[in-house]
């Protein structure tokens, strides 16, 4: 458990910060063994000046792939199929690599191309040409496989949501339900994460939530309202709605082994470094704080959207923060800050 008590003072200064930075509103939620710090600052609607609040919705973008993670442990725990599987087995003639397995896909380390490089290369123009459209998985996937392997599978951390795409394709198969259900029946209702919904094509979001604003790309400051969209070219990569306090409840259980068997969350905690503070491991970030903490989570950035969402290794503290605002590195870099503030308790310069 970390030392430090959450410093709110230091927290509602990252997120004024995330505000200077030219999101409209930010958020921040703390559950510290059973207390929780609820804090927002700024708009969620910049049309009717609705104040932002802790409890608002929102999308989490690559938090997904954490759920979508979970419910492929699930099955390998059920003896549905296996981390080392080649996943040709169970999707014959999906992949051309007959070597990649389902633990290079939730490990990021299958070599398989980033679609989203190609469709979001010019931020705006790309996000309009695809806000309505609604994708099959193969379509995705042919859009990725249509560029060159970026390595070799079980090579390098490269991160893609190409591998998230492919899992979700496992889930359909393997259980013969749709992602959205199985998300539903195995996470979102045993844990009664009343805010969460899986909400694809359907563009609009359920419940009191925040609008996101995508920037414009150059030195422009416009935003553009990118609240509703199918977010179909994201899906079991990135299509999940929630809340800072479903996110909080959802990696605490996570890390408390309560959705997956001990031998699984070991295996989601073996790490491949991104860099010198940070791993990935199976569909789950590990972050290590300046205070010697080392916190467990993911962060999403979708079109109007960051978010960041960890939590200790006991699963006693956990932090989701979120800014409605994307594609400003300056607004994606105060949420570690937030990070800093719940778990060393410090204002990290
Ligand atoms: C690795 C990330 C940051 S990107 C990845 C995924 N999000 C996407 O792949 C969408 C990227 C385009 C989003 C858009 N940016 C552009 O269009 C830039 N040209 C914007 O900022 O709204 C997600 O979520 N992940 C984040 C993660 O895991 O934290």
């Amino acid at each position: 458990l970390p030392a430090a008590a959450p410093d709110p003072v230091a927290l509602r200064a990252a997120l004024r910060s995330a505000l200077a930075n030219g999101a409209p509103g930010a958020l921040a939620r703390v559950d510290d063994n059973g207390r929780a710090h609820r804090l927002a600052e700024g708009l969620a609607d910049r049309g009717t000046k609705r104040a932002i609040t802790a409890e608002d919705r929102f999308r989490i973008g690559s938090v997904t792939k954490t759920f979508t993670t979970v419910v492929l442990l699930q099955l390998v725990d059920e003896g549905v199929l296996k981390l080392d599987d080649p996943v040709v087995k169970h999707l014959p003639g999906a992949l051309p690599d007959k070597r990649i397995t389902v633990r290079h896909l939730l490990g990021n380390r299958s070599g398989l191309y980033d679609y989203t490089n190609t469709l979001f290369a010019r931020t705006v123009s790309g996000f309009e040409a695809v806000r309505n459209k609604v994708f099959t998985h193969r379509q995705l996937l042919d859009l990725s496989l249509a560029k060159a392997a970026t390595g070799s599978p079980g090579g390098a951390y490269a991160y893609s949501n190409t591998n998230f795409v492919v899992a979700g394709m496992l889930i359909e198969k393997l259980t013969g339900t749709s992602t959205g259900t199985a998300y539903r029946e195995r996470i979102i209702t045993p844990l009664k994460l009343a805010d969460t919904f899986y909400v694809h094509p359907d563009t609009a979001l359920p419940g009191k939530h925040s609008r996101g604003y995508l920037t414009s790309d150059g030195s422009g400051t416009s935003l553009v309202d990118a609240t509703r969209q199918t977010a179909s070219w994201a899906q079991s990569a990135g299509a999940i709605i929630s809340s800072a306090r479903d996110l909080n409840t959802f990696f605490s259980a996570l890390l408390r082994g309560e959705l997956t068997s001990a031998a699984r969350l070991t295996q989601m905690r073996r790490w491949t470094a991104v860099n010198s503070t940070q791993g990935y491991g199976l569909g789950l970030r590990r972050r290590d704080l300046s205070c010697g903490v080392s916190v467990y989570g993911h962060t999403g950035a979708v079109q109007g959207y960051y978010t960041y969402s960890f939590t200790s290794g006991d699963g006693k503290r956990s932090v989701t923060s979120f800014a409605n605002a994307s594609n400003n590195a300056a607004v994606l870099n105060t949420l570690p800050r937030t990070l800093e503030a719940a778990f060393c308790g410090t204002q990290a310069t």
